[in-house]
């Protein structure tokens, strides 16, 4: 039975030409003492202006280092290698990302290419306004403040806040979802063309993650946005995002349109991962978590890092790694057996989870949302 998640956009292919951010061959490694710790291995992906790339897989696979390498945001000691490129939507100059220095970067960060994470308590100073935060970013960046000001009131009012209360407020007097939501109005109020978001509802309950999701969606249409949107849920972004990037141990294993990752992944990694989806309209459904863990980074088995997990595996996989290759247009996997996955790792869903009704049912419980 195959799932039947509807995506949020039907949109075409994309093609190479509206391509704004390039990302190649993207390597993050720590040393440590037990040895190397390649935590991102050579991924390449491009992301394409106006789409919502949506980056999922397990805890730990990889996905916040890959976020984080795009904007050269990796923690010290982490080691980024690699290439990633900005192309400007208005023709300029392409921008080498890696190589900027320390100020270039700040500027690329917020008026380019803008980074939400996860947990808006410890991004807000205690001790200034949400109002101030605003100032003082437009400030430092030399924009026009009272101009700024009045974008992050529209910004505020769109993402459904209470605006001229939440600019007096200091942090703690809001809610979690309010501050998240400020967090990602801040982040957005110099008006970037990408805007690349870490698990940026983790910390919430279900209904303000998918509250905050429609929200994101309206966003994006508005103000003509390209997203990336990183999360270990991939129910809660497979009404947003136009493509999925699947990752593995690292590693990008598939990549595709949402709706026919959703119906017809290719890897057997993927087709188990949406079988692990709760879905909570059926108490009764089959689950089926993933057999076994993901591996250590610092000793990955050889060949595909997959093969100790997947039913399909064999002397190939065990001695050869799969690189990424096409399985249909747009859609890459790196299996060595997609056919016999998708014919022999049945998809269990026929429902997709309710991320639009729950977000209805969080409309309907209160128009402020907190
Ligand atoms: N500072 C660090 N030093 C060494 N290893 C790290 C560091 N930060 C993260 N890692 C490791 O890097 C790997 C990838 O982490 P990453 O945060 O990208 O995973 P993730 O897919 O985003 O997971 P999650 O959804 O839990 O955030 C993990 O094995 C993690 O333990």
């Amino acid at each position: 039975m195959a799932t039947e998640f509807r995506p949020a956009s039907d949109t075409d292919t994309p093609s190479e030409e509206d391509v704004i951010l390039e990302v190649r061959d993207a390597s993050v490694s720590f040393s440590m003492d037990r040895g190397d710790s390649r935590v991102l291995r050579d991924v390449s992906i491009d992301v394409h202006a106006g789409e919502v790339l949506g980056v999922v897989g397990e805890s730990g696979s990889g996905k916040s280092m890959l976020a984080s390498a795009m904007l050269d945001a990796i923690v010290s000691p982490g080691q980024v290698d690699g290439e990633v490129i900005y192309h400007p939507p208005d023709g300029g100059e392409p921008v080498d990302v890696l190589s900027l220095s320390r100020e270039e970067l700040t500027k690329l960060r917020w008026n380019e290419i803008s980074f939400v994470i996860q947990g808006a308590q410890s991004a807000f100073n205690p001790t200034m306004t949400i109002g101030s935060h605003f100032e003082e970013t437009l400030r430092a960046h030399g924009a026009d403040v009272s101009e700024g000001m009045e974008f992050a009131r529209e910004l505020l009012a769109d993402l459904y806040l209470p605006t001229e209360q939440v600019l007096r407020s200091h942090p703690h007097e809001l809610s979690g979802g309010m501050k998240q939501r400020a967090l990602i109005a801040l982040g957005l109020v110099l008006d970037p063309n990408v805007v690349v978001m870490d698990e940026p509802t983790a910390a919430l309950d279900l209904l303000m993650q998918r509250s905050i999701v429609s929200m994101l969606e309206d966003l994006q249409e508005k103000y003509d946005l390209t997203m990336v949107f990183v999360t270990h849920d991939l129910p809660l972004v497979a009404d947003l995002a136009d493509r999925l990037a699947v990752m593995y141990a690292f590693d990008l294993v598939e990549l595709g349109p949402t709706d026919e990752l959703l119906d017809d992944a290719a890897h057997p990694y993927t087709r188990a991962l949406l079988n692990a989806v709760p879905n909570i309209s059926d108490r009764a459904m089959d689950i089926e978590g993933i057999e076994g863990s993901s591996p250590d980074p610092v000793s990955l088995p050889n060949g595909c890092s997959f093969n100790p997990r997947c039913p399909l595996a064999d002397g190939t996989c065990e001695s050869e790694s799969p690189h990424l290759r096409d399985v249909d247009k747009g859609h890459e996997v790196a299996c060595f057996y997609p056919e016999e996955a998708r014919e022999t790792v049945p998809l269990l869903l026929d429902e997709p989870p309710k991320s639009a009704d729950a977000a209805d049912a969080a409309d309907a419980s209160g128009g402020e949302r907190r």
